[in-house]
């Protein structure tokens, strides 16, 4: 039996991606971050089933004390099944997208989770591996609450923020991992949480 199409559809369609047409901003030195927000439409799906998986604390040692980084991690190389499939089509796409400009694709989807406003990332560069030296590119697709992404040029410089979170996309690229850093500051607003699914190409991290 056929049915109705009904004003409910819209709550239970599966989670899909708009067209891959981000703005352009060229920051300084070669290093540029292009922007997309509202990419994933209907990410509230996406977000309660990453807010599920196995995520883990990283420990570090700070002042001579082992203490928990503030956010939880998962990292999935290029042959684990990502949780949900509009992470796998979202890494085609984008690997599709930027074929040319990157010359690789995308293959390992780093993801973190900020539990509230205490959990960030403090100031870096993705600089492990071949993004020491050469350009790469770093895309980030949010899920949740938004937070700001901060950039600023290393050496010294104003920062740009970026409101990040919703389905938002974010690709940092050029030299912007050597020649600026990023964070996702603290904040003492009550936010709900928010997931980070960086992408990158086999060997930058
Ligand atoms: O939360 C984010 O989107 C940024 C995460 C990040 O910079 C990193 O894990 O290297
Ligand atoms: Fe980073």
């Amino acid at each position: 039996m056929t049915r109705q199409p009904s004003m409910f559809d819209d709550l239970v369609d599966a989670p899909s991606l708009g067209p891959v047409a981000p703005e352009r901003h060229h920051l300084t030195r070669g290093a540029w971050l292009d922007h997309l927000p509202g990419w994933v439409r209907g990410s509230e799906a996406v977000l309660d089933v990453l807010l599920g998986i196995d995520w883990r604390a990283e420990r570090r040692v700070m002042y001579d004390n082992e203490v928990d980084t503030p956010r939880l991690l998962r990292w999935y190389g290029g042959a684990e099944r990502l949780p949900h499939d509009v992470l796998t089509e979202a890494r085609i796409r984008l690997s599709d997208h930027y074929a040319a400009e990157l010359g690789e694709p995308f293959v390992t989807a780093g993801m973190c989770l900020y539990r509230d406003g205490r959990d960030s990332v403090a100031w870096h560069g993705d600089t492990k591996g071949r993004s020491a030296t050469a350009d790469t590119m770093v895309a980030i697709v949010s899920f949740g609450a938004p937070r700001p992404l901060l950039l600023r040029p290393r050496g010294g410089g104003a920062s740009l923020r970026f409101p990040v979170g919703h389905g938002d996309l974010v690709v940092m690229g050029g030299s912007c991992q050597r020649t600026w850093e990023h964070c996702v500051p603290k904040t003492a607003r009550p936010v709900g949480p928010r997931v980070s699914v960086q992408f990158r190409p086999v060997g930058v991290a």
